[in-house]
Formats: C-alpha cells, sequence, structure tokens
C-alpha cells in the first residue's frame, strides 16, 4: 500500500512518539526505585507514595495515551517531556535534595533531553523543571537532608547504568540509520529514474575515473555515445509512453551486447552512452555495430513504424584528452556525423579514423 506524504509525516511521528514512550516507562521505573528509597529514609507520608505510583508507572502510560490521540503525535511527545522536567523538579524537592539521587535524577533528565532536541530543548525544558521544584520545596517549608544513606545509593545504581545504555543504544541505531538513508539518497542521487541506469553525474565522475586510470596505466578505454534517432516522431504519434519503452530497450540493449567492465548510462533525454574499459578501437567498433543491430532487432513495434535507430560516436581516450568534458565532446562529434551521414551508423572520432586508415 502506498502512503501518501502525511501518511508517511504520521508515521515518522507515531515512530518518535513511541520511542519517548519505552524511554520514559524505562526511565519512570528507575527513578521510581531511587525515589522510593528516599521516601522511605524520610518516613514520607501516603501522598508521597500515591504521587510516586502515579508518576512511576501510571504516568507513562497516560502520557503514551493522549501522545496517540493528538493529531500531532510528536508535539504532544515535546509536551510531556517538558511534564516528565516538571516532575523531576518535584521528586528532587520531595526528596529533600538527598544529593546523589537527586544529582543523577537531574542528569539523566537532562540527558534526555538533549537526546530528543539538543540544547535548546534542554533550555525549554529546564524553566518548568526549575519552577516545579522550588514550588514543591516551598509548600513543603523548603526542607533540606543532603546526606545519601548506602540504601539511596545502591538504589540510584540501576538508574545511572541502565538509562544511559538504553539511551545510547536508541542513538546509535538513529544515527546509523539516518547515515544509511544518506547512502541510499547518494545512489539514487546518480541513477536514472526510467532505465535504471547511472544517470550523467554517476557516469561523469566513472569518465573522470577512467581517464585518470588511463593517465597512470595507459590501458585503453572506449566512450560510445548513443542518440535515439527520431525518438520525437514516435512521441508525438503513438505518444509518450511508447516514446519511454524505446527508451527502455535501448537500455536492454545496452546492458546485453556489453560486458561486466562497462558502464553504461543514460547521458540525457534521449543520449546514452557507454564506458568501455579495455576496448581498442576494433573492439569497440564491433560492440556498437552490435548494439545498433540489437536495436533494430529488438525494437517495440512504434519504434519501427517511425525508422527509429540508433546514431553511435566513439571517441578513444588518449593523452591528449585531458578531462571527460574534453571526450565527451569527441564522441559528440562523432556521434553528429552520423546523423549528418543520414542516422543508423558508427562513426568514430577523428582521431580514430586517422589510426583506421
Ligand atoms: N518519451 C520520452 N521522450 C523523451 C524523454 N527525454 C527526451 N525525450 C524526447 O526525445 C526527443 C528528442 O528529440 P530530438 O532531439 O529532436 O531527437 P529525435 O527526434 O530523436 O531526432 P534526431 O536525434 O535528430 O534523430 C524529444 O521529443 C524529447 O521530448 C523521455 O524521458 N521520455
Amino acid at each position: 500500500m502506498q502512503l501518501t506524504e502525511d501518511g508517511h509525516l504520521r508515521q515518522r511521528e507515531l515512530r518518535f512518539a513511541g520511542r519517548v514512550h519505552h524511554v520514559r516507562t524505562l526511565g519512570g521505573a528507575l527513578s521510581a526505585l531511587l525515589v522510593a528509597s528516599v521516601l522511605a529514609g524520610n518516613g514520607a507520608p501516603a501522598w508521597a507514595w500515591v504521587m510516586w505510583a502515579f508518576n512511576g508507572f501510571a504516568w507513562p502510560l497516560l502520557a503514551n495515551w493522549l501522545t496517540l490521540r493528538s493529531p500531532e503525535p510528536s508535539q504532544a511527545a515535546r509536551r510531556y517531556l517538558v511534564v516528565d522536567s516538571a516532575a523531576a523538579g518535584m521528586w528532587i524537592a520531595v526528596m529533600q535534595f538527598n544529593l546523589v539521587p537527586s544529582a543523577v535524577l537531574l542528569a539523566m533528565v537532562s540527558m534526555d533531553k538533549i537526546a530528543v532536541g539538543g540544547w535548546r530543548f534542554l533550555a525549554r525544558t529546564t524553566p518548568a523543571l526549575l519552577a516545579a521544584c522550588v514550588l514543591t520545596s516551598a509548600v513543603l517549608g523548603f526542607p533540606v537532608r543532603l546526606d545519601s544513606s548506602m540504601s539511596n545509593v545502591l538504589a540510584t545504581l540501576p538508574f545511572l547504568f541502565i538509562y544511559p545504555v538504553a539511551l545510547a543504544t536508541i542513538t546509535y541505531g538513529l544515527g546509523r540509520s539516518v547515515a544509511l538513508k544518506n547512502r541510499q539518497l547518494e545512489r539514487l542521487n546518480r541513477i536514472d529514474v526510467l532505465t535504471g541506469l547511472q544517470n550523467r553525474r554517476g557516469w561523469n565522475e566513472t569518465l573522470g575515473a577512467e581517464l585518470a586510470r588511463h593517465a597512470r596505466t595507459r590501458r585503453p578505454a572506449v566512450l560510445m555515445l548513443v542518440d535515439v534517432d527520431n525518438l520525437k516522431a514516435v512521441n508525438d504519434t503513438h505518444g509518450h509512453a511508447a516514446g519511454d519503452a524505446v527508451l527502455r530497450s535501448v537500455s536492454s540493449v545496452l546492458r546485453a551486447c556489453i560486458r561486466e567492465i562497462d558502464t553504461p548510462a543514460r547521458y540525457g533525454g534521449d543520449e546514452f552512452g557507454v564506458l568501455l574499459a579495455e576496448a581498442n578501437l576494433v573492439d569497440a567498433m564491433r560492440v556498437a555495430e552490435r548494439v545498433r543491430t540489437a536495436f533494430i532487432a529488438g525494437r517495440p513495434a512504434q519504434a519501427a513504424a517511425e525508422d527509429c535507430t540508433l546514431s553511435i560516436g566513439l571517441a578513444q581516450a588518449d593523452l591528449s584528452v585531458v578531462n571527460a568534458d574534453e571526450w565527451l565532446k569527441r564522441a559528440d562529434t562523432a556521434m553528429y556525423r552520423a546523423k549528418a551521414g543520414g542516422r543508423n551508423r558508427v562513426e568514430p572520432d577523428a582521431t580514430l579514423v586517422r589510426q583506421l586508415r
């Protein structure tokens, strides 16, 4: 099933909300342990335990339920993260600033805000944390008991170890998937959608690399430029889809007629190219002839009806070819000679002609 742009956006928002939910559920349970150890040590009243149970175990479920019902889950998730910060501020005050649990709670709450939205998001949530902390402390009469007992420290350890590891695992996974998507995009940027061949951008790089190799090793290479004859007539008479079918059939012929080490590409609208590696002039002429005749043999009926054929120009790499543009220009000149000579033919560029004689 194909998703609309809105559908994709919502799915992305829901994935984000899902991640926030999992982290909050884990953080809620782990922080409940450290808060419980301080509450127990301080002989906290019943209302504190009710709030503890709600915040540690019911709030993650409620926040997730509200987030999923929201038309904008991502924004809702961020809103409830601000509530999390406020809750942390409140618990720090309720724990009477018990040093180790308070410091760890503050560090973890800050860490997940930075993981979600960087320092800006931390700055957005910190006022809520401070306000809740000051307000709660004021209501309780500003009690301060900094000492942390051994049981406070032990109850803090699971939060201290498990939470950062979980957060780092999620962050690493996200980083990997972004890197993977970037690589996919980079690949797609070099591919022609209609034919699946390399596009001009990718091919130009391939040509540059081949020229550099030639300068180093003097290994031969020939650039073959293929232009479809009369494609406009196919488009005009039989429609654009018929023209597309012709272009696809050219790409199939190219693939079928060349070797693994050769690189075919769609160079422009109805222009194709093949980099024939390790090929001399005689090899290249033979391949080009094979391409020309194979296309005629297998071309779609509409292409045959419009006398749609291939004009092919060849240019060999040599040391006077300084860059890919120069190489292409030579092949282009040869290809236009093929057009001028009546189309449906193969022409080598002028330097090759001299060698042939
Ligand atoms: N169907 C289709 N047509 C395309 C595509 N890209 C370019 N064309 C068409 O290719 C045609 C190229 O026209 P021309 O340059 O006049 O070439 P031609 O009709 O093949 O004639 P000659 O090259 O002179 O033999 C134009 O009609 C373009 O619209 C494409 O992706 N699909």
